[in-house]
């Protein structure tokens, strides 16, 4: 095969940031997808309808001439998020839920929840009403191992707040473990993930054997090989509880190469070629249009695209840095060969 169509993918989970970066951003994303779940772990935090409207319209403003590009905007659930703000978010169409951060989790989420179970009413609003919960999954104890955080979130946390709320219809954001694909086909059809590019593509060895590599670093971190093969099993398997979202997480080139470097691999400018490059590694590639452009858009309750991308069996090499307004960004795949270009 030489060329790929398929309907214009989505990415169901972006971080695109703020100010400046948007100028980079924006484009970047809007080229090749028609939505995105718009991540809302800014500083401060996107905690109400009226951030979120207002943020959205800085987005706007950096489209593309003639770019129909949708922001779906997440917004950031506190220990403060009111019934009042889920009933607001429910009429609202630009809103598409409710992003959940156990704070100190991950980039941004100093504000995010202490205390799940004090936030049930809201939870029980956002069911009732069909609001979607996005959830960052990993616990944060101190004693609880890195790579073990997914797990044990699972377990202590997700599986008790479905059980109290079986209704409520729940996005696992870039799974990392086969505990968290089984726990995923295990619940019914209002649970549903995300993987991204480099969970399928890389495993802990990617980040960590011969040097450490600081632009493979994301949250929740790279695991062992046979996690990610069962997140590859899973993309390709055609269920539709596995969905894109390319978590494309930017972090200026110094952030990232630091002594505390900052979490997040900047996928945005490959995003779908990355996909393509493993779909294809997975002689699997009659399954992408279903994983990048179906089964969120069906999850999620909006219409399938129906305009189109076409990819191009070519080989190109990921530029070394992208020039930004805050200085040199390292993307994701910098520097390494992928075989699919877009057309
Ligand atoms: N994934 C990451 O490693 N980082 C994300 C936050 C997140 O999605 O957890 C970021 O905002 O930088
Ligand atoms: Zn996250
Ligand atoms: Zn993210």
């Amino acid at each position: 095969m030489q060329q790929l169509t398929l309907p214009r993918p989505d990415d169901w989970h972006l971080h695109l940031r703020d100010e400046d970066l948007l100028a980079t951003t924006v484009p970047a994303s809007a080229e090749v997808f028609g939505r995105a779940v718009i991540m809302p772990n800014l500083v401060p935090p996107v905690t109400t309808v009226e951030l979120a409207m207002a943020y959205r319209e800085r987005i706007l403003q950096h489209l593309p001439e003639g770019s129909d590009f949708r922001p779906l905007m997440a917004l950031y659930l506190t220990q403060q998020t009111t019934v009042e703000i889920v009933e607001q978010a429910a009429q609202n169409d630009e809103i598409i839920g409710f992003k959940l951060y156990p704070s100190g989790a991950t980039t941004n989420s100093a504000a995010g929840v202490t205390d799940i179970e004090a936030l049930d009413a809201v939870f029980k609003a956002m069911a009732e009403l069909q609001v979607p919960l996005l959830v960052h999954g990993e616990v944060t104890d101190k004693q609880i191992d890195i790579f073990d955080r997914e797990k044990v979130f699972i377990d202590t946390k997700l599986r008790p707040l479905l059980a109290r709320h079986p209704k409520l219809k729940l996005v696992l954001e870039h799974i990392t473990t086969s505990d968290a694909v089984d726990f995923v086909l295990e619940q019914g059809p209002n649970v549903a993930a995300t993987i991204t590019p480099q969970h399928l593509l890389m495993n802990r060895n990617d980040l960590l054997v011969g040097g450490i590599r600081p632009h493979n670093y994301c949250l929740p971190i790279l695991k062992r090989r046979e996690h990610q093969e069962a997140l590859q099993k899973a993309a390709v398997s055609g269920s539709p509880k596995f969905f894109l979202g390319t978590d494309s997480a930017p972090h200026g080139q110094s952030k990232k190469e630091a002594a505390c470097g900052c979490a997040g691999c900047y996928s945005a400018p490959a995003a779908l070629q990355l996909y393509a490059e493993f779909f294809d590694r997975m002689n699997a590639l009659d399954k992408l249009a279903d994983f990048a452009s179906h089964f969120g858009a069906d999850f999620y309750g909006y219409r399938r695209a129906t305009e189109e991308v076409t990819l191009q069996r070519e080989s190109w090499q990921v530029p070394a840095t992208v020039d930004t307004a805050i200085g040199p960004m390292v993307p994701y795949w910098a520097n390494e060969q992928l075989s699919w270009q877009l057309v």
